[in-house]
């Protein structure tokens, strides 16, 4: 063959592999934010993607299992266990997923306006300053993340409709329950640093629950 021609030839074929290259390199799941602390790069961003939950139950390992192999992760900080203050409720006793930090007061317009998002298997942590003056979540919300695919609700607060939220496929933690609604003034703030049950959480940290307790982590873990 001509060398000019197979040089044409090569180049070509080049060019073909790369852009495939490039195209399966492409995520479609959103960029989550850095966990405060963290320098934002792209490479220590993780990414949410839809996990079907027997993968996702397959992956994860117990939290006790998670704390006896990341002594190194505990003594810096980068693995805390929050305070055993929590009640457990929704069928999803085990849970894990990206952080999305709120924080209100007796207020819970904010909630409901993240749970009609799509989850992306995102745990959303909401704290509610522990009051124990009304519920700041409800069933028709806990219903609606179910549906749109969140992974669990934590909350220093109160929740209310017990029985429907142990019905709904999802994990939901709450300091207890109180049958009294909570103000409707949409007052809060969404993606800030938090303080609850004695740990400090950030927006894009990610929780892994289970019966024995509930951790964050700086990073997503290995597991
Ligand atoms: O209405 C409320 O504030 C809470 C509630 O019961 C629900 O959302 O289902
Ligand atoms: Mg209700």
């Amino acid at each position: 063959m001509n060398p000019l021609v197979t040089l044409c030839v090569l180049y070509l074929l080049e060019r073909i592999i790369k852009e495939r290259i490039k195209k399966r390199k492409k995520v479609k799941a959103p960029l989550l934010p850095s966990p405060c602390g963290l320098k934002s790069s792209k490479d220590k961003n993780p990414r949410v993607r839809l996990v079907p939950l027997a993968e996702l139950l397959g992956r994860m390992a117990a939290t006790a299992e998670v704390c006896d192999a990341n002594s190194q992760l505990i003594v810096s900080g980068e693995l805390r266990a929050l305070h055993p203050v929590f009640q457990i409720y929704g069928r999803r006793q085990v849970f894990s997923g990206p952080i999305v930090t709120l924080k209100v007061f007796e207020d819970n317009v904010l909630v409901r306006e993240f749970l009609e998002e799509k989850g992306y298997g995102r745990v959303l942590v909401v704290d509610g300053g522990g009051s124990m003056r009304c519920a700041i979540l409800g069933g028709n919300p806990v219903q609606q993340a179910q549906n749109n695919g969140w992974a669990g609700i934590v909350v220093n607060g109160c929740i209310r409709d017990v029985d429907e939220i142990n019905g709904c496929d999802i994990g939901v933690r709450a300091l207890g329950s109180h049958p009294m609604k909570a103000n409707k003034k949409g007052m809060g703030e969404k993606h800030i640093p938090i303080t609850i049950a004695g740990t400090r959480i950030c927006d894009g940290e990610w929780l892994y629950a289970d019966a024995d307790g509930i951790l964050v982590s700086r990073t997503e873990l290995s597991v």
